[in-house]
């Protein structure tokens, strides 16, 4: 079943037409990656998605519902959940305040004035920090952690409000080989229960976590297909050798 249905999505800047006429399908629980040149239009989509800028033509679909217009938040409500390149952690709290804080902001504030609430919450935090390989952080400085824990710590506060869709722009940036690796098995649990719509340039990353893959080149879908489809695309190998 399709969870999000981008139909037909244009994105102009000005005289830029960054993106035109793009068609993209998630089913639940597949992770997608959206591979193409620089400037071909990735990062355009994924914000159109997460409604951090609007598209100026086409639909967005997501659960069922039109979230064509729909704010930020709204599509959070709905299950949304993103994670961009410029870091959101606050370096002046602790990694176990940073988890918590995003934990919050899913609850409503009466729940977090109960006792037991609070007690749930605590257990959720460590459940986080545990899965993202921060426990043994809990207590330090977010800016201080590596590059690479800073990366999983914002993915772990993405993943706190049980999204539907995770969105990750360039999630490896700047991490070493064994981060990436680290950060793909990281990654692979949250297919239980979440769909991923990641943007990477490291392709070999990208190929060994996701089902599916979207092209995109001079802001149109050049193909998309299984990995294997992808792998075998006359069409993808002649702009990835030619112009990558
Ligand atoms: N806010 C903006 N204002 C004007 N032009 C923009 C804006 N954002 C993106 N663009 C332009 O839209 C086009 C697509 O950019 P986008 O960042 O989506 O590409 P990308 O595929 O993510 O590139 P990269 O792989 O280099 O990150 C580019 O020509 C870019 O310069």
């Amino acid at each position: 079943m399709a969870l999000l249905e981008v139909r037909d999505l244009g994105k102009t800047f000005g005289a830029l037409r960054a993106l035109g006429g793009v068609d993209v399908t998630v089913r639940a629980r597949s992770f997608h990656g959206l591979i193409g040149p620089n400037g071909s239009g990735k990062s355009t989509l994924l914000k159109a998605i997460a409604g951090a800028h609007f598209a100026s033509e086409g639909a967005i679909a997501f659960d069922g519902a039109d979230i064509t217009t729909a704010t930020p938040a709204e599509r959070a409500k709905r299950g949304l959940s993103l994670k961009f390149q410029i870091t959101a952690i606050l370096p002046e709290l602790s990694v176990y305040d940073n988890v918590l804080l995003a934990v919050q902001a899913d609850q409503p504030l009466w729940t977090l004035l109960r006792s037991k609430s609070r007690a749930a919450l605590h257990d959720e935090v460590l459940e986080l920090l545990e899965r993202f390989l921060l426990a043994d952080l809990a207590t330090d400085l977010a800016g201080e952690l590596s590059h690479g824990q800073q990366q999983w710590l914002e993915i772990a506060m993405a993943m706190a409000v049980k999204p539907k869709l995770l969105l990750l722009d360039e999630p490896t940036g700047g991490m070493s080989p064994e981060e990436r690796r680290v950060t793909g098995e990281l990654l692979m649990p949250i297919k239980e229960s979440c769909a991923l719509v990641i943007v990477e340039h490291d392709l070999d990353f990208i190929k060994d976590i996701c089902d599916h893959l979207t092209v995109l080149d001079q802001g149109q879908v050049l193909d998309d297909g299984t990995v294997a489809e992808i792998e075998r695309s006359s069409r993808v190998q002649e702009v990835y050798t030619t112009r990558v």
